[in-house]
């Protein structure tokens, strides 16, 4: 009997706030059971110095807790459902996809100012390339600026460095209680979100069918479904989570809306499409918008991507 269940998460303030979150969740839904988290450190947060795009390695952030969970030193990984890759290791899967937060990206700014009101040459703190691409494809005067770290490194990083602004993940900061310091909520309209961005989901042994019931409270079908579409559209264009790719899909009344971008780093070009159908079709309307982006040339931006900032795939 499955009693003691060991959680595994990054060593990070926001993923430890996210595994003790899905611990909570397990200890309501089974009283019973004894859940306790276990956090370690990954590449991705031993590696500062190197922009992430440059690093090049899918799994930076999951790889180590992968490894813990095949060993059977834990029972699941908690991972911000951003972070996973799309191809997961042999003989491990995802076991449930929780409840998603808003999925969208936020600005926080000097003096409160939005997208619109910046100065003209603002500085702007992203290490991610997909928010670089929609950034300057709305705003071509901005100066994007490299800054990596965790949450709490990269609002330090927004004073210490004197930036106009920086960009974030809203779920983040809504856990991490930053709300006060937002000045704007980004609309979708200009920047579309990290494929699977706002969700927390749990990866399991795909042989391990006991702590697959456990979870199963924490499934929120409407989030996998969505999530499932953006994954399948991520991974049909082959990009890891440092690419250029934006995705937001929604679920309501059982139908699935998936919208999607390819935008090259300059911001000259942007490929953006949208998609609907039934829900359980999921996987298949991510691919076929990826077959459209395709047809509209996002291989080629995404090449040109690939070759300028060095990613190996
Ligand atoms: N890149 C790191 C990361 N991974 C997940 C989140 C936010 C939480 C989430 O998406 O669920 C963040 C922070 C950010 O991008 O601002």
């Amino acid at each position: 009997m499955l009693n003691n269940i060991t959680l595994g998460s990054r060593d990070s303030v926001l993923a430890m706030w996210q595994a003790e979150w899905v611990a909570g969740g397990l200890r309501r839904a089974h009283p019973d059971l004894n859940f306790h988290v276990t956090a370690m450190k990954t590449k991705g947060d031993n590696i500062l110095d190197v922009a992430l795009a440059k690093i090049g390695d899918k799994g930076l952030f999951t790889k180590e807790l992968e490894v813990a969970l095949l060993e059977g030193k834990i029972n699941l990984a908690v991972h911000s459902m951003k972070d996973l890759p799309t191809q997961l290791p042999d003989g491990l899967t995802i076991g449930a996809v929780c409840s998603r937060e808003y999925p969208g990206d936020v600005l926080i700014a000097k003096n409160n100012k939005t997208l619109q009101e910046l100065r003209p040459g603002a500085r702007i703190g992203t290490s991610s390339l997909r928010r670089r691409a929609q950034l300057l494809h709305y705003r071509p005067d901005l100066q994007m600026v490299d800054i990596r770290g965790n949450l709490p490194t990269r609002l330090r990083k927004f004073r210490e460095m004197d930036l106009d602004g920086i960009i974030l993940a809203y779920a983040g900061v809504k856990r991490m209680g930053y709300e006060n310091l937002l000045s704007q909520m980004i609309p979708f309209e200009i920047c579309l979100p990290a494929v699977g961005q706002g969700s927390i989901g749990i990866e399991i042994r795909s042989d391990d069918d006991a702590t697959r019931a456990i979870i199963s409270p924490l499934d929120h079908r409407e989030s996998r479904l969505a999530i499932e579409a953006e994954r399948a559209f991520m991974k049909r264009l082959e990009g890891g989570c440092q690419v250029p790719i934006g995705a937001y899909a929604r679920v309501e009344s059982n139908r699935l809306s998936l919208e999607g971008t390819v935008a090259d780093l300059h911001g000259k070009n942007a490929i953006r499409r949208s998609i609907s159908g039934p829900a359980e079709n999921a996987g298949q309307l991510g691919n076929q918008l990826a077959e459209i982006l395709i047809e509209m040339g996002a291989d080629k931006i995404l090449q040109q991507a690939r070759q300028e900032f060095g990613i190996h795939e």
